[in-house]
């Protein structure tokens, strides 16, 4: 694992994905910051999706997983926050490429469509790739609307 502490929020629909996920990361050792949803009961993913996305803006940690129903809604809306990088991963090998290739700082996980364990193997290879820079670094200089 590359980070020692991450964040991690959802919406009703990623509730019980989060709490398997969370758990999975204390077991390994990892910090884990919780900003909700903290139950199934039917929010809306911004509120759990802006204070997610200022903990990576402001530092408090470099990544995080953000989890929503489809995993759509709660990624659009880390990713009007300038200095985040979400992608939706939907397996191992978009989880890799979006952190190699867009140094990614949010995988954002369609949780009513993975399995437990798919969703753990998408967040360790996420959690485990360094961004290859290089070409990549100057594209991914370009993303933000100057
Ligand atoms: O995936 C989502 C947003 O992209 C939401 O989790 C989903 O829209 C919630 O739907 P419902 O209110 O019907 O449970």
């Amino acid at each position: 694992m590359l980070f020692k502490k991450i964040a991690i929020g959802s919406d009703h629909a990623g509730f019980t994905l989060k709490t398997f996920l969370k758990e999975e990361m204390l077991k390994k050792g990892i910090e884990v910051l919780d900003l909700g949803t903290n139950s199934d009961d039917s929010t809306d993913y911004p509120d759990y999706a802006h204070p997610l996305a200022n903990a990576v803006e402001n530092g408090d940690c470099e990544v995080a997983i953000a989890i929503c129903g489809s995993g759509n809604g709660i990624n659009m809306t880390v990713n009007k926050h300038q200095g985040i990088r979400s992608a939706v991963c939907w397996n191992t090998e978009i989880a890799y490429l979006a952190r190699l290739h867009n140094n990614a700082n949010i995988c954002a996980l369609p949780g009513r469509f993975l399995k437990q364990q798919e969703a753990l193997k998408i967040v360790n290879a996420f959690f485990t790739t360094g961004f290859e820079g290089g070409r990549h670094k100057r594209r991914v200089e370009k993303i933000p609307v100057k």
